[in-house]
């Protein structure tokens, strides 16, 4: 019973027993017969209403009663049954007193250090509300009452079994598909292509019924695939192998055939698992295939493999429709404007110098964006030159410049470059609503927004040869000079260091077209002849090459002197011709506080998921990376901790 309605009840029985006083004294003095009976009727009345008071009183007590004394008496079962527990600890952290579920659990810990017994509830005396902890191989939330030192406990085995197997149990989409099957069957015989068609078909089926994953074929080359999180999961921790098992079943078919998977988890509405399961596939693709990609809606985009350079495509399907696309778009601008990459090379200033050359095809006034500050060392000596050129008056403008045009409806072609971060003037990029991007870089994850259309072509040599390409298919005469001719083969040189790596056929093809065009190859050689003093810094900086790992060498050259990112690049071509060296990086200064690497590798090693790991990027054999810092043997150490992450993750596949 309350306070308050005690008190009412005391009240209620004084004023009845005043009463009955009163009533009683009445009688005494007074003596009539009145007075007698009005007596025995309040004091018979007053006996009734105490019995009512006293009897109602003791039924809400009753009820009371009831809880506290299951309080006192059963709480000790309320709270093993609740699976609450309670300890108590002292100021030095000592435990004093525990509640029964651990006499129950039979733990005896009184008189422990806290945290010699749990160390991870360290963090409930910093800034951590509430922590799970293992006991008995049960899991218990527990919350820390600094005030009181003392830890409530509730076990919540059960809560996290089911929400673990709630998200294992989410659903991810993928589809799969296969690089270079039609290529391959095209150019088999009956019994080969009936070979690839089986064997390609029989190890992603294998895959799946090992796995527990549904699948249904929805083109010859392609599946789409449902499994849950736990199938996911499983697949991490394989490292992807399908990825593998695939390439070397096609190997021994002889074939070139690897797999792209796009996967979307994370989301409960299946149309959005499709979506992202989707645009992950494109993802694969343009980072060159035989990899996984997986995206999802709340956590970083995550990849796989990728372990094979990315294979030239035979048919040139997809060139013509680029081709026609860019023409429509081209036709239908005001004018155009062309943007290469800062510290823009023999490639990327080529390419712009190609694209100009087919936009002039059509008529447009077009202006190639450049920064004489930033360009490499020899293709500004040849840029400066091509300035004097008639046909080239007011065409090169500097990016302050572009921006002061009035761009209703211009046009911006992106070449050589995907990444805004590495554009001659990013701020362009979101003045021009209309863009288009040509680059041969394996798709990093930041990316120009919203192109009109994007050509994205790991496997070419270069974007010089992307664009050559297309000139095929153009209806207008392009026009090139011999000088153009030249310095855009100069740029599949460079790329291609000398024709040594990422030739294909289609690269002979562009250079040819180039020759066809008057390309001058002997000048092109000159345009990259070095002169004696940096020859000599060149081998300064190869002579410090030392190994890391097999096959690995890594150079520095002087530790406080500022190179150009050419050098260093050109000191790992020289490094990359040695015998038996599959990967070499070159560390170097080339800003006050800046450090670059550049990496160049044969076919066994992606140095461009190296450099990726160093926020850089590039193509699978010839990538790089900037960092923001002054000290060359700090980032040697961050480089030789990517190449061993790198390493591990290889030898774990
Ligand atoms: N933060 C980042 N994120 C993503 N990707 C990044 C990146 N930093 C660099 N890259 C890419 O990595 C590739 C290798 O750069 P690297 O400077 O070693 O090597 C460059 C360049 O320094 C070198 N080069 C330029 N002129 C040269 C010359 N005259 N002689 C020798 N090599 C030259 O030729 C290579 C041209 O390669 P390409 O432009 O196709 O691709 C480049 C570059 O675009
Ligand atoms: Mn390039």
């Amino acid at each position: 019973m309350t306070v308050k309605m005690t008190r009412l009840r005391n009240g209620i029985v004084i004023v009845l027993l005043i009463e009955f006083v009163l009533a009683l004294l009445g009688y005494i003095f007074i003596s009539s017969k009145t007075s007698l009976v009005l007596a025995t009727y309040i004091f018979i009345k007053n006996i009734i209403m105490l019995a009512l008071i006293f009897y109602a009183s003791s039924l809400i007590n009753e009820n009371n009663i009831s809880v506290s004394e299951v309080l006192n008496d059963e709480a000790k079962n309320a709270f093993i049954f609740g699976g609450l527990g309670l300890i108590k600890y002292d100021k030095n952290r000592n435990i004093s007193w525990t509640s029964d579920l651990f006499t129950e659990m039979k733990i005896n810990i009184v008189g422990k250090k806290l945290l010699e017994w749990q160390p991870l509830l360290a963090s409930l005396f910093e800034d951590d509300d509430i922590k799970v902890v293992d006991i008995n191989s049960r899991k218990f939330e527990v919350y820390n009452s600094k005030e009181s030192r003392m830890l409530y406990l509730k076990d919540v085995s059960d809560y996290i079994e089911i929400s673990k197997e709630f998200e294992d149990q989410q659903i991810c989409v993928a589809y799969i598909t296969v690089d270079n099957y039609d290529e391959s069957i095209e150019q088999a015989d009956e019994q080969t292509a009936a070979s690839i068609q089986s064997t390609s078909r029989q190890v992603i089926l294998d895959w799946a019924k090992d796995n527990g994953v549904v699948l249904k074929r929805y083109k010859s080359d392609g599946y789409i695939a449902v499994f849950n999180e736990r199938t996911y999961r499983k697949q991490v921790e394989d490292k992807f192998k399908i990825l593998d098992i695939f390439k070397e079943q096609a190997e021994q078919l002889g074939q070139v055939m690897t797999l792209s998977i796009g996967i979307g988890r994370g989301s409960n509405i299946l149309r959005e698992l499709d979506e992202l399961a989707f645009s992950a596939l494109s993802l694969a693709y343009s980072r060159g295939g035989d990899q996984a990609t997986v995206k999802s809606n709340d956590e970083p985009i995550r990849y796989f493999g990728g372990n094979s350079e990315s294979y030239e495509k035979s048919n040139m399907i997809r060139a013509r429709v680029i081709a026609q696309t860019l023409a429509g778009i081209i036709k239908k601008s005001d004018n155009v404007l062309i943007m290469g990459h800062k510290q823009s090379d023999f490639d990327s200033f080529g390419a712009s110098i190609a694209m100009y050359a087919m936009c002039k095809a059509y008529g447009k006034k077009t202006y190639i964006i450049i920064d004489y500050d930033s360009l490499e060392e020899k293709t500004k000596t040849v840029a400066t030159n091509l300035c004097d050129d008639e046909r080239y008056r007011g065409v090169f403008i500097s990016p302050l410049r572009a921006q002061e045009l009035n761009m209703s409806n211009t046009l911006l072609v992106i070449v050589d470059n995907h990444k805004p971060s590495l554009a001659i003037d990013s701020n362009i990029l979101d003045i021009v609503s209309n863009k288009v991007v040509i680059d041969h870089h394996r798709r990093g994850e930041e990316f120009v927004e919203l192109p009109l259309l994007t050509y994205l072509e790991p496997a070419a040599s270069s974007t010089v040869e992307l664009i050559v390409e297309l000139f095929e298919y153009q209806k207008e005469e392009i026009c090139v000079t011999e000088r153009e001719a030249t310095i855009m083969y100069t740029g599949m040189l460079i790329d291609t260091n000398y024709f040594r790596t990422r030739v294909g056929t289609r690269t002979f093809q562009a250079a040819a077209k180039l020759k066809e065009l008057q390309a001058n190859v002997g000048e092109a050689y000159k345009y990259l002849e070095d002169d004696y003093d940096t020859t000599l810094t060149k081998l300064s900086i190869t002579q410090t090459a030392y190994r890391y790992g097999e096959g690995i060498l890594i150079a520095f050259g002087k530790l406080d002197k500022i190179y150009s990112r050419t050098l260093l690049a050109k000191a790992g071509n020289e490094l990359l011709g040695i015998s038996g060296v599959k990967a070499v990086f070159i560390v170097g200064k080339t800003g006050k506080e800046e450090i670059s690497i550049s990496a160049r590798s044969t076919r066994d090693i992606n140095v461009q998921l190296i450099m990726e790991k160093l926020g850089g990027g590039g193509h699978f054999s010839m990538a790089a990376c900037q960092l923001e810092m002054e000290d060359v043997t700090r980032a040697i150490n961050l480089l030789e901790e990517a190449v061993n992450m790198y390493l591990d993750e290889r030898k774990s596949e």
